[in-house]
């Protein structure tokens, strides 16, 4: 059985990371972390790899015949025993740089270029939205992205085009919609708004392959349905807690002052999880305990 070391980092995200397996192969590895507020928590959210990494396989596999995907194998003795059940086997891409955004509803910033401009990403909206409004129809906001631990920049499609191809960046504007209007769907049915979500996409023998994590809290905004209210920010499905206590005079910390946050109570990390967990199982219809790992 392998162990990590034996496959070397060649990418690192804020709660994610790349390893190579070989010329072909890659390993896809979540962690617990969680980030909030732009800072990466000192504590982690026990089972919170797992867990996205689950949904990730459960979105591949109900969109499949929307969009072919890099993923091989999720329970395979490529996989390191430390890590089985939060890393996944997946295809070596050749990625395209272009952080593929589909956005159901107005929120971050989608409304702060909306309040700046009337537009996102070139794209006119309608007079009088505001923060949580739902869009007359949703819309692709590509972005390049940014270095670690700076926000994408928001771009037009045609600076997109311009990077990858008119060709290319039109297949993913297209791919990006009908996945993400299939999965809106599929969890509004199941009382789970899913504001926006943020794709990439690679190139395998030429054709255009879905990469990365899919349809996670982590790479969208997934808000409760029974707590939606558009004029104010939504409640985060699986952060809010974490925000809560935060930003709550019990934590001592000060938002403002740009200093790391500090250790979260057992209890938030805890009930984080159970929210990570209720997400999982109420978009899923699977139980997480059956999951590996
Ligand atoms: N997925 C994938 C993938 C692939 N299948 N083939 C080649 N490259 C990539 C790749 C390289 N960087 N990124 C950005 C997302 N990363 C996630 C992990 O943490 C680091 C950032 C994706």
């Amino acid at each position: 059985m392998a162990t990590l070391e034996d496959y070397p980092k060649i990418a690192a995200g804020k709660v994610r990371e790349l390893h190579a397996i070989d010329d072909d192969h890659l390993l896809l590895v979540a962690s617990d972390r969680i980030s909030a507020y732009d800072f990466v928590l000192d504590s982690p959210i026990p089972d919170k790899g797992r867990i996205l990494t689950a949904m990730s396989v459960f979105w591949f596999e109900l969109l499949g015949d929307l969009v072919p995907n890099h993923l091989v194998a999720w329970d395979d003795p490529r996989i390191p025993a430390e890590v089985r059940g939060r890393a996944l086997v997946v295809r070596r891409l050749d990625m395209l740089a272009v952080e593929a955004v589909a956005r159901g509803y107005l929120a971050g910033s989608g409304t702060l270029d909306y309040n700046r401009t009337g537009a996102v990403c070139g794209i006119t909206l309608p007079p009088g939205l505001v923060e949580g409004s739902k869009l007359p129809e949703s819309i692709y906001t590509p972005a390049t992205k940014a270095p670690l631990g700076e926000h994408d920049e928001n771009v037009t499609f045609d600076e997109i085009a311009e990077v990858i191809g008119t060709e290319h960046a039109t297949t993913v504007r297209e791919l990006t919609l009908a996945v993400y209007r299939r999965a809106a769907e599929h969890a509004a049915e199941r009382g789970i708004i899913l504001a926006d979500t943020k794709f990439e996409f690679g190139l395998l023998d030429g054709r255009i392959v879905l990469g990365d994590e899919v349809l996670t809290p982590d790479s969208s905004r997934y808000w409760p349905l029974e707590s939606y209210e558009p004029g104010r920010a939504q409640h985060s499905f699986d952060k809010q807690f974490v925000r809560d206590w935060l930003t709550s005079p019990a934590s001592g910390w000060d938002r403002a002052s740009n200093t790391a946050p500090p250790p979260l109570p057992d209890e938030v990390a805890q009930a984080t999880r159970g929210r990570y967990v209720q997400a999982y199982e109420q978009v899923t219809g699977r139980k997480f305990a059956d999951w590996i790992g």
